[in-house]
């Protein structure tokens, strides 16, 4: 299966009942800091919506709820590594999608054989304290010569108007997130990437 190359994250299924319609064919449900039954509670819902529209939901971080409730796709940090099992999540027929930012995280993640490695941050991002401040896109095309033909999704710091450098360098997705929820007219920033990637 082919990914779409536009991938958005969202905190609330709200977010997944306004763009969805829009023709968002993939993307993820963050959810930070919320106690398990709403996370078990937004997870059902995400997924019902995106098998209602076709589109392919990625659970960040909560892969034991993602097994419970038949989702098809989890995100996974280094740190959720750490304390995952890999060997169920596999079990239950997941797809893995995992972050890097250096070269021992990649070398550690390749191993895992994952559906698509993500390389963050590509550009300096707002939404999230982080370690490092921009990899460039020099290091994207690096990234990509070196993960073959697993897609590649970059993030940090995405926007409409840098996506087609991002993908000329060697991205296969492009992920964004305060790009569309802190945009005045979300609806019609994501209809801006769904015109620039496909
Ligand atoms: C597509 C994508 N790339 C990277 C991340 C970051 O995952 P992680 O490092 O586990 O950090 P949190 O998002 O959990 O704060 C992601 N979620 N999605
Ligand atoms: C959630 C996340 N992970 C990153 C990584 O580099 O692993 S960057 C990031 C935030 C992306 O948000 P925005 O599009 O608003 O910059
Ligand atoms: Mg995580």
């Amino acid at each position: 299966m082919t990914l779409d190359r536009f991938y958005p994250i969202f905190d609330h299924s709200d977010w997944l009942r306004r763009m969805l319609p829009l023709g968002v064919r993939l993307v993820q449900l963050r959810i930070k800091d919320q106690p398990s039954g709403t996370v078990r509670a937004q997870i059902e819902v995400s997924r019902d919506l995106c098998r209602k529209h076709g589109a392919v939901l990625v659970v960040n971080d909560h892969w034991q709820e993602a097994i419970a409730l038949g989702c098809d796709w989890v995100h996974l940090g280094q740190e959720d590594l750490d304390s995952a099992d890999l060997a169920a999540i596999r079990k239950a027929g997941l797809k893995l999608g995992v972050s890097t930012h250096d070269d021992d995280e990649l070398e550690r993640v390749m191993g895992m054989a994952p559906d698509y490695v993500a390389l963050g941050p590509v550009y300096p991002t707002i939404l999230k304290k982080m370690k490092w401040h921009q990899q460039g896109l020099p290091r994207v095309t690096d990234w990509k010569a070196r993960i073959g033909a697993t897609p590649l999704v970059a993030i940090g710091g995405m926007s409409v108007e840098r996506a087609s450098g991002v993908f000329g360098a060697g991205a296969d997705i492009v992920s964004a997130v305060t790009d569309i929820t802190l945009n005045a007219d979300p609806e019609a920033r994501v209809r801006q990437w769904i015109g620039a990637t496909r």
